[in-house]
């Protein structure tokens, strides 16, 4: 790419969460990631050239320097920090302006700073993927969110070790606007390595997707949640789109059976990546992970007890579920323990402002912020080193409870056509796939109060509402 030779049409918009918005090369398999600002607070929070740069290459520092080391050498990519010329960032953000969701424009991109994060484009193929020639890459995002309840001592409501966050919040989300109908996807079920339990927990993503599960096809959206959330998900127009992937060219099956065939194909491929153990040779049994007993059920999920209780509970020990839980699980002291440490943090930098930077609060992210989190003492014992290790943990499995999983997934063999041979040929895989994870910031320090507020509200709504009188249709 070279960056004084930049063109707004050589990009196009691609997709944006809450900090950051995307474009994507019309030709080259590259992204930029540009940072986004409120509009209420355009005046005062856009950051300088300098301060913008130092934001993304602390992005880059903690998705190489502890993301990576923790979720896995394969997983990531973490990226390089771009200076790009101001004029063509402008005349983007004007071409961008249109396509972006309205929901999402409460915020504007930054236009000021230049500056961006280039990233390989995860939804066009990596080279360990082979295509046919006819059919374009095809690629599921999956936010996956916290896959765990906490055991931790200092929990103070039963209910938060029998339902999980993400099921609590479905209830708040509803009545804050943010969507229109409860998702009945339980990250539980997705993260319990049982194959049932994910098969429903992937199917119930497909039906209500929210900011949970998207589709690309030669690296274009082509499914997920609609900005107009009054519109049921058409599962039939999903179909058609993936029916040369998942049906024989000549199979006469349509309409719903073949919506149903496809998507359960489509479920199948998608267990299979998420479980495969990277790490190890394909030939070896892989080792497991197993989930801690009597956490991995969640009381709102829909699945029958029986499936729950019963069946194999464990993960593959270097899939890339294993690999989030793993990160997500360095909060086991929950928000709720996590306080006290955290005011005890605070009393110390107003204290020994000086210690700020010496404790790596705002980074920077390199091995020793790593060494930070890994090395923290088990016991408390009332060292500041302990509450910083404490917050630091705390703060990467926040990032692990937020980022996405990109499935990038070919037909593969030497003709990748689909034919009926392959049917009769289950020895031999049908498709390969390239797993990576995405959307590894650091988490601000500064945001734990808010969690802290987030985790009151949330559940003060579930008890109040008594949602757990609410059960979902099966
Ligand atoms: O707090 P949560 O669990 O609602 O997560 C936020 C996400 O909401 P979700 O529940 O996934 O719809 C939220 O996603 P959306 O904007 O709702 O798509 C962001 O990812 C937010 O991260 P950040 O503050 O922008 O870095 C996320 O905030 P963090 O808590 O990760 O900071
Ligand atoms: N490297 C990439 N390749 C392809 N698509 C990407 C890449 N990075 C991001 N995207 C797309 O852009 C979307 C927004 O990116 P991202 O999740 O990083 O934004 P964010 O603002 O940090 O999100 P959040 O709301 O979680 O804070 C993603 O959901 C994904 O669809």
């Amino acid at each position: 790419m070279e960056l004084d030779k930049m063109d707004e049409n050589d990009w196009k918009y691609h997709g944006e969460g809450n900090k950051s918005l995307v474009v994507s090369h019309v030709q080259h398999a590259r992204v930029l990631r540009l940072l986004k600002y409120s509009t209420e607070d355009d005046e005062n929070s856009h950051k300088t050239t300098e301060q913008a740069f130092r934001h993304i290459q602390n992005i880059v520092d903690y998705s190489k320097n502890v993301m990576k080391p923790l979720l896995g050498e394969k997983f990531v990519h973490n990226g390089e920090a771009v200076k790009l010329p101001i004029d063509f960032v402008r005349q983007l953000s004007l071409k961008v302006q249109r396509e972006r969701p309205e929901s999402r424009c409460d915020k504007v991109m930054d236009t000021f700073s230049g500056c961006a994060l280039c990233l390989p484009n995860l939804t066009q193929l990596s080279s360990c993927c082979c295509f046919g020639q006819h059919r374009p890459p095809l690629c599921i995002e999956i936010k996956p969110k916290c896959g765990f309840l906490p055991s931790s001592r200092h929990v103070t409501k039963e209910i938060k070790s029998k339902v999980c966050r993400f099921c609590m919040h479905q209830h708040f989300k509803l009545a804050s606007g943010k969507w229109k109908r409860l998702s009945r996807y339980c990250p539980l079920d997705l993260f319990s390595g049982n194959k049932q339990r994910m098969y429903l927990a992937i199917k119930h993503l497909i039906e209500e997707p929210q900011n949970n599960f998207k589709i690309f096809k030669g690296g274009e959206c082509i499914y997920s949640c609609k900005d107009d959330a009054d519109v049921l998900q058409d599962l039939d127009e999903l179909a058609q789109h993936l029916r040369p992937y998942f049906l024989p060219s000549g199979s006469l099956i349509n309409g719903h059976q073949a919506s149903k065939v496809v998507l359960n194909e489509l479920i199948q491929v998608l267990m299979s990546a998420l479980l495969s153990s990277w790490d190890c040779p394909r030939t070896v049994e892989p080792r497991k992970t197993h989930l801690p007993e009597g956490r991995v059920t969640c009381e709102a999920s829909i699945l029958h007890r029986d499936l729950l209780w019963n069946g194999n509970h464990c993960l593959p020990k270097d899939c890339v579920l294993a690999k989030i839980l793993g990160t997500q699980m360095h909060d086991n002291l929950d928000i709720e323990g996590l306080n006290p440490l955290f005011r005890r943090v605070e009393q110390h930098l107003q204290d020994f402002p000086k210690e700020r930077s010496r404790l790596q609060i705002d980074g920077p992210y390199d091995e020793s912020f790593l060494e930070k989190v890994q090395n923290c003492p088990a016991e408390d014992d009332g060292s500041i080193e302990y509450a910083v290790g404490k917050v630091h943990q705390y703060r990467v499995a926040m990032t692990a409870k937020d980022c996405s999983i990109m499935i990038a997934i070919a037909p593969c063999g030497e003709d990748d056509g689909l034919d009926q041979n392959l049917e009769i040929q289950p020895a031999k895989p049908r498709f390969s796939y390239s797993v990576s994870i995405l959307d590894l910031d650091p988490k601000p320090y500064d945001s734990i109060p808010h969690q802290s507020r987030l985790d009151a509200k949330i559940l003060n709504y579930y008890l109040r509402k008594d949602c757990t009188l609410v059960f979902h249709p099966v």
